[in-house]
């Protein structure tokens, strides 16, 4: 049996269990449960803090886990990124009061407010800078108005927490982070369970980004319009019962479909269909 550490609360646990589900494992009715068993895809989930999911997975209890990246590094826990996500998308920034700081030079012998407090103190031993951190656990845009700190260092989406705080972000970004698969560094990658996880999460990954395309097109223009569409690997092309037709099949990504289909009836492409994909496996 896989065991799989899950978020419980916050912005990563919708959209992984989402995921999960979409990938035809079974989820909890109701968030006071804390692990259920699948028994059917040989799994069990456990309903975690994200916080503690790297330092459940690092200590081998459990074999892998879904978390921000932000979280991981910042646990400083022995575990690797396996699969990134694409969900819970952020940067991680230093921000103050406008005109009160321009870069992270002027981080020297200031207070910065913070949840991260790992992230924050590898970032400013790195760069050499003296400043004292304050770790708050949350609603870290307010500890600038209440003089708890000067600087604070947070998770940026939008910006709108930072605008509506009368807050700007300032210096590069310290790191940029979405959902990830963790496991414990140094584990077995070839465990065949830990395979077909994500194997079956990479599926639903792909038919998310992907849709499939069919048209009909001329062989003359066959070249052309497979350059267009080239596919993962290659595209299937069939004879039509029409001499000198050809029909097409291949997989394009979602956000240039609309374009593609423009590209194709322009070289004389017809039939042009396009339908979501469920599920795969490549
Ligand atoms: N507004 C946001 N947009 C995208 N990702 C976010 C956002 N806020 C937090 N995250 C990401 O979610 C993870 C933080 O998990 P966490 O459980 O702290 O979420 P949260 O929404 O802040 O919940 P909590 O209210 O418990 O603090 C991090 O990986 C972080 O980058
Ligand atoms: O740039 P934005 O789109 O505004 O998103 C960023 C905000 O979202 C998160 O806050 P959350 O709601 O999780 O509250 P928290 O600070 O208590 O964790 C994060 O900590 C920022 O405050
Ligand atoms: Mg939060």
């Amino acid at each position: 049996m896989l065991r799989i550490a899950v978020p419980n609360k916050g912005s990563l646990s919708g959209p992984a269990a989402d995921m999960l589900h979409e990938a035809g494992y079974r989820q909890r009715r109701e968030s006071k449960e804390l692990r259920i068993v699948d028994p059917v895809n040989e799994v069990e989930f456990f309903y975690l803090r994200p916080r503690d999911i790297a330092i459940y997975v690092s200590s081998g209890r459990l074999d892998i886990g879904i978390t921000g990246r932000d979280l991981l590094i910042d646990s400083g826990a022995g575990a690797e990124e396996i699969l990134a996500l694409g969900f819970a998308r952020s940067t991680f920034r230093y921000a103050a009061k406008p005109g009160t700081a321009g870069g992270i030079g002027d981080l020297n012998g200031r207070t910065i407010a913070t949840s991260y407090e790992g992230i924050v103190a590898k970032h400013l031993a790195d760069n050499g800078i003296d400043a004292s951190v304050v770790h708050l656990d949350g609603a870290v845009e307010t500890a600038i108005e209440l003089g708890v700190a000067e600087v604070i260092a947070d998770v940026v989406e939008t910006g709108t927490s930072l605008r509506n705080a009368g807050l700007e972000p300032f210096g590069e970004p310290i790191m940029t982070s979405e959902a990830i698969v963790v496991r414990r560094t140094g584990a077995d990658a070839e465990d065949p369970k830990v395979q077909r996880f994500l194997r079956r999460l990479q599926g639903v990954l792909v038919a998310r980004t992907y849709v499939m395309m069919d048209y009909d097109c001329r062989v003359e223009q066959l070249e052309k319009a497979v350059a267009l569409t080239p596919g993962l690997e290659s595209p299937t092309v069939s004879p039509l019962h029409n001499e000198g037709w050809v029909a097409v099949r291949a997989m394009v990504p979602a956000k240039d479909a609309q374009r593609i289909m423009d590209d194709l009836y322009a070289i004389g492409a017809r039939a042009i269909l396009t339908t979501a994909i469920h599920a795969c496996r490549l």
